[in-house]
């Protein structure tokens, strides 16, 4: 049987959600030459320098931007299988910022937990923030995201799919039910 594919936010929904996530981040982070933004790959990566760009739109100051790959300080390599690692890009010290991470959904929450879990290799961050285009809900560890672009629930069979221009052509969320 096929899978039924519904768009969730359209690229005009992503580009204001955007926006208004470089907002509230603004709003909330308080000292902004503190702040320095990683992108977890895959699409964090693409959605972090969207939001670098923005904050630096709406602030006129550069945010240092970063890569990050969290493969091996994943706890369930063993589920999922090795994949080849991205490389993980942070020509900065992070000792004292304001972390901020950025990546397209949270599920279970592992991701972010083995983000964290890889942060620490370079410095002591004074704040560790999470941002997140989509939380799709199902978390297995207490990790919430700080600033959230879309809260949807979903089932738990359901897939949620984000492109983003750079790497797919286009800018759009799907929710996939099987
Ligand atoms: O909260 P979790 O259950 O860990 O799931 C969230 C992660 O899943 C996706 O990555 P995926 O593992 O599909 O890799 P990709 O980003 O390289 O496509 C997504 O980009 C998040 O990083
Ligand atoms: O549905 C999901 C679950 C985890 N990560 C995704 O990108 N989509």
């Amino acid at each position: 049987m096929s899978s039924e594919v519904i768009e969730i936010l359209s690229a005009e929904d992503i580009r204001r959600t955007m926006t208004r996530l470089a907002s509230e981040v603004i709003e909330r982070s308080g000292d902004l030459s503190k702040l320095v933004l990683l992108g977890v790959y895959t699409r964090g990566v693409p959605l972090a320098q969207l939001l670098a760009r923005q904050i630096e739109m709406l602030e006129q100051v550069a945010v240092p931007l970063g890569a990050i790959d969290i493969t091996f300080y994943r706890d369930d390599l063993d589920v999922i299988g090795i994949r080849t690692p991205a490389k993980t890009e942070i020509p900065f010290d992070l000792s004292g910022k304001t972390v901020l991470l950025v990546d397209d959904v949270i599920f279970k929450g592992r991701t972010a937990r083995a983000a964290l879990e890889a942060v620490k290799d370079y410095g002591r961050p004074e704040v560790v923030r999470l941002a997140v285009l989509v939380d799709r809900g199902h978390r297995q560890l207490p990790i919430h995201p700080d600033f959230t672009g879309k809260l949807l629930p979903t089932a738990r069979e359901e897939a949620i799919k984000v492109y983003v221009q750079d790497l797919d052509g286009r800018d759009s969320v799907e929710l996939i039910k099987p």
